[in-house]
């Protein structure tokens, strides 16, 4: 049964969009999409589609675009689906037009940079006492829009109030599995950002398809062992949030992450390679290696990925030093 009524959206990009029409379409309920733009929440709201950032997807007739931040009082679930990097501004200035009771389901996928905070600790600070979970998985918002099938975790401590989130959300194409390791689910999502830049990258270099799975394998090892370190349980890395999105990312240009690795690859500059699109594993590389050494974590990928977004590091000297370092047991 769908027990959750109103819900909110933070963040009128492709994933908010995307997210949006699913909620909608799950449940006869009202779906507010938060935009900060005015204008554009008019003009999305006039056409009834996302031009910029999801176009040719219409609207679903239950979602509300809109730049007003009084009409979030009666959502109880509210999905944070701005870039990572700015949750901690939009909740700052949102949260008090929401309900206290609202939980709040964080959508992106980063860790912050300065702070080297996860996801779930900024939402805790700026919003304490509230109900926190994460939704994060394979699913590229134009396959979710499109109702491609697509399957998510919504994972939060209070396994409960996971569970009834997801079946909210849950649609005949969008699955949504729930799962109590919100801790692991963020990481998977934040990582598999960084590692899919140095799968790009092999693949515009030119390093060929066995490179591309064997930096995949040994990244999901990385993976592992950072996850182990973070108090998070490794059957959740093993499951759509970190293997999955891993696969997914790798292997796909349709990842902006794999796609912006894959232009490095090819020589173009850092600048070029973002080409203005959102690339959140190069935002997240240096809090995520930050915190792979806090706790002795190796992880030779991601710190080559740390070095070349940072531009202390060649692409031709980190694919070395990969290649150099000394030949182990497997783990
Ligand atoms: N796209 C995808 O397939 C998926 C994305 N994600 C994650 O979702 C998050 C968002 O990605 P996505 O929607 O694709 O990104 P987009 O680049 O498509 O959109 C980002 C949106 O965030 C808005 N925004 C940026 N800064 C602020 C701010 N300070 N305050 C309010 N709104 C802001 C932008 O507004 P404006 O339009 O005005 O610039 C834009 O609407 C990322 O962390 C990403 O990793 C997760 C799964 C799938
Ligand atoms: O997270 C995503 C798919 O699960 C989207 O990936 P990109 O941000 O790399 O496009």
């Amino acid at each position: 049964m769908n027990t959750i009524g109103p819900v909110a959206v933070l963040g009128g990009g492709a994933w908010g969009t995307a997210l949006a029409n699913a909620a909608a379409a799950s449940a006869p309920r009202r779906v507010t999409l938060w935009m900060r733009d005015a204008g554009a929440a008019a003009a999305m709201a006039g056409t009834r589609e996302n031009a910029r950032h999801l176009p040719g997807v219409p609207l679903h007739p239950g979602v509300l675009p809109t730049a007003d931040p009084t009409t979030l009082a009666e959502a109880e679930a509210v999905l944070v689906v701005t870039p990572a990097q700015t949750l901690r501004g939009v909740l700052t200035a949102l949260r008090p037009h929401l309900a206290p009771g609202a939980a709040l389901i964080l959508c992106a996928k980063g860790i912050e940079r300065g702070t080297d905070a996860f996801m779930t600790d900024v939402a805790a600070q700026v919003a304490p006492g509230a109900s926190i979970a994460v939704l994060s998985g394979p699913s590229f918002a134009a396959d979710v829009a499109r109702g491609l099938p697509t399957a998510v975790t919504l994972a939060s401590r209070d396994g409960p109030l996971a569970a009834a989130l997801a079946a909210a959300l849950s649609g005949p194409t969008f699955r949504v599995y729930h799962g109590n390791d919100p801790r692991g689910v963020e990481i998977g999502g934040a990582a598999k950002n960084v590692l899919a830049i140095a799968c790009g990258a092999a693949i515009g270099r030119g390093l060929g398809e066995s490179a591309r799975a064997a930096l995949v394998a040994r990244s999901f090892a990385e993976l592992m062992r950072f996850a182990r370190a973070w108090e998070a349980r490794p059957e959740t890395l093993m499951g759509l949030s970190g293997l999955g999105d891993l696969v997914l990312s790798a292997a796909s240009a349709q990842s902006r992450n794999f796609a912006f690795g894959e232009r490095l690859g090819r020589g173009a500059s850092l600048e070029e390679a973002a080409g203005g699109k959102l690339a959140e594993g190069a935002l997240t590389a240096s809090g995520l290696v930050a915190l792979a050494r806090r706790r002795e974590v190796e992880m030779p990928v991601a710190e080559a990925v740390a070095g070349l977004v940072a531009g202390t590091l060649q692409l031709d000297d980190a694919i070395g030093g990969l290649l150099s370092r000394p030949l182990r047991a497997e783990e």
